[in-house]
């Protein structure tokens, strides 16, 4: 068969459908893409001659019973008859692509003035070019037709371009006064040329106030108070302090508002990001480094490319180097309060520890920098990992918060000092602390102090033991006799955790269906042999002594559990039933026996 060449087809209606309805996220970036187009005309023409004011105006009509109509007018180079048909009707085709100073648009890929499509049923635009030649009228549908009309050469058009939509009965919302100026707030607050807008009585120059940070960012660092309360204002944010940012990778100037309190990784982050000072979005995460949560930026990038949605960046080297350009620039804001203001650095340590802890994993020379700062919790009360490693020479850690709980006493009793690791980065840290600084590193857990509680002689004691594992008969549970500091713990529960996941298991069996149940019982026999804990009482305490010598069966049984009990509130172990049920038993009986033991001595 022979080979024949084809064209591709193109469905012109389906074609514009999509790139006015499906590439944005949000029907008000017609806005934004009527602005581009002004500010691209002005700073072209501008290249050109340079002798006018430039001016960007949007002025709302509203007949009587009529749907509003927004009249967008720029006065840049304009178009001739040529130019229209070349780049405005030829989806895809744009003049600013083709110019030799391309990197100074906003737009390149022809496609932005479909997005008004989206708001208005057809696009009417009137242009006078800057070259001269007569004024043109553009009338295009969104079916893909379009009539041109060449006006008399002595209509009164001035040089420029005017777009005028008419909103259709669904979007006369976007054609309202304070929704049009909030938009062209919301994209246009740093553009360099006044933008104004007019709607009946009412009227507003956007961006008549610049915002202080772009001058603080440029280095006029007497604008910090104003840079605090512009964020304060008109952000909502009590920062803390304001880092500027510069770099000549992507053209970068901005600020990082460092947030007045702690921020989770996951938490939603807010910026603004500006390309050649026109909003592209609030999302920064393909340029900030992942640890930076603790901060919230404004940053205009004039030498990075966007996509054509216009909402994120273009992944390419430029990119690439402003972010290191970024990651270089706040990692200097550390290392420069670390030089010289120790104290705030201490602050914001204390503050945005998961951010800086994050960091610090990240990279050895920051770890010796900030690591000796981080809080930890210990055993023997929170305090900063280098006080605690001058302290401890071996770092001990217990990576569970039940085994925490347990040995927390008895490791003092010791002299050590136990870490509670439970938290994110602090098993990492604490290994990186030991590999960098030289130090041991111990995990420790309950059974390790278990096993170095003081045996004593247990000959003689058989048969108090025998009598106190009755009295705990059907908990799980085996007494010993050791002797143990602090001599005021009269007893010390030692819990496996096969056996809290027993637990788990019995009460999840509680609340399941009997075949589920089933599966648990199977699940839980395999746990069977090590379903243990262990009550540990002092010989070294009195009452303990006392209970060696309690004849009466049902007060000996008593004592025991209470210790029992004791022991679980003081090892902070959750009561199950059986517990609590030990607890009001005991409770009652004591009680009982106090009365009777007061009524005895009322009577003698
Ligand atoms: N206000 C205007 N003044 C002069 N020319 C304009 C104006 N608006 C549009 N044009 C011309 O129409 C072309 C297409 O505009 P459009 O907004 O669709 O795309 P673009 O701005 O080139 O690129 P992008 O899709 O990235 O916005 C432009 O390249 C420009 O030549």
């Amino acid at each position: 068969m022979p080979r024949m060449e084809h064209a591709f087809k193109v469905d012109l209606r389906g074609i514009i459908d999509l790139l006015s309805n499906h590439l944005y996220s949000d029907p008000s970036v017609f806005v934004r893409e009527l602005l581009q187009n002004g500010v691209d005309a002005i700073t072209a023409r501008r290249a050109r001659s340079g002798e006018f004011a430039p001016l960007i105006e949007a002025r709302l009509l509203r007949g009587e019973g009529e749907l509003p109509v927004l009249e967008f007018r720029d006065n840049g180079v304009g178009l001739t008859e040529g130019e229209v048909h070349e780049f405005l009707a030829t989806i895809g085709r744009s003049s600013k692509r083709l110019d030799e100073a391309r990197d100074t648009f906003l737009g390149q890929f022809g496609i932005g003035l479909l997005s008004c499509f989206m708001v208005s049923g057809e696009i009417e635009l009137v242009t006078r070019s800057a070259s001269g030649g007569p004024a043109v009228r553009w009338l295009a549908q969104a079916d893909g037709t379009y009539t041109l009309e060449v006006l008399e050469e002595s209509s009164p058009v001035e040089i420029g371009t005017t777009v005028r939509l008419r909103a259709r009965e669904d979007t006369d919302f976007y054609f309202e006064y304070d929704e049009l100026r909030g938009a062209l707030e919301n994209y246009g607050r740093i553009l360099p040329y006044p933008v104004h807008v007019f709607g009946g009585e009412q009227y507003a120059h956007v961006n008549a106030a610049m915002p202080p940070w772009l001058a603080y960012a440029a280095g006029d660092t007497g604008k910090r108070d104003e840079v605090l309360a512009y964020a304060r204002e008109e952000l909502g944010v009590q920062a803390l302090d304001a880092v500027p940012l510069r770099s000549e990778a992507g053209g970068l100037l901005g600020v990082a508002l460092v947030l007045p309190h702690a921020t989770q990784r996951s938490a939603r982050q807010w910026h603004s990001v500006y390309l050649k000072r026109m909003l592209l979005g609030h999302d920064l995460s393909n340029l900030l480094p992942e640890w930076a949560f603790f901060v919230r930026c404004l940053l205009n990038v004039d030498g990075l490319h966007p996509t054509a949605s216009r909402e994120s960046f273009y992944e390419d080297d430029a990119l690439k180097a402003a972010r290191e350009a970024l990651n270089a620039g706040l990692r200097g804001y550390i290392e420069e309060l670390a030089a010289h203001d120790p104290k705030r650095l201490d602050a914001l340590i204390s503050l945005h520890h998961l951010p800086l802890k994050a960091l610090a994993t990240e990279d050895d020379d920051f770890f010796r920098l900030l690591a000796p700062q981080f809080s930890l919790e210990t055993s023997t009360g929170r305090m900063k990992l280098g006080e605690y490693a001058r302290r401890s020479p071996t770092l001990r850690m217990v990576t569970d918060l039940d085994q925490f709980r347990q040995i927390a006493q008895v490791a003092s009793a010791y002299g050590h000092s136990v870490v509670n690791a439970v938290y994110t980065y602090d098993v990492p840290l604490l290994r990186a602390y030991a590999r960098l600084f030289g130090h041991e590193l111990e995990e420790v857990d309950a059974q390790t102090y278990a096993l170095s509680l003081e045996d004593v002689a247990t000959g003689g004691l058989e048969g108090v033991l025998a009598r106190a594992n009755a009295a705990l008969e059907g908990l799980g549970c085996e007494v010993s006799v050791k002797r143990f500091e602090p001599a005021e713990l009269p007893a010390l529960l030692i819990v496996t955790s096969e056996r809290r996941l027993l637990d788990d298991i019995e009460a999840a069996k509680d609340v399941s269906d009997d075949l589920f149940s089933e599966f648990l019982d199977d699940y839980a026999a395999e746990y069977e042999e090590v379903r243990v804990s262990r009550l540990h009482l002092n010989l070294g305490h009195g009452l303990v002594q006392d209970l060696l010598h309690v004849e009466d069966g049902a007060v000996f049984a008593r004592l025991v559990q209470m210790m029992y009990v004791q022991a679980h509130l003081l090892g902070h172990h959750p009561l199950r039933a059986e517990e609590l049920a030990l607890l009001t038993g005991g409770l009652s009986d004591m009680m009982r026996w106090g009365l009777r033991a007061t009524r005895l001595d009322t009577l003698n």
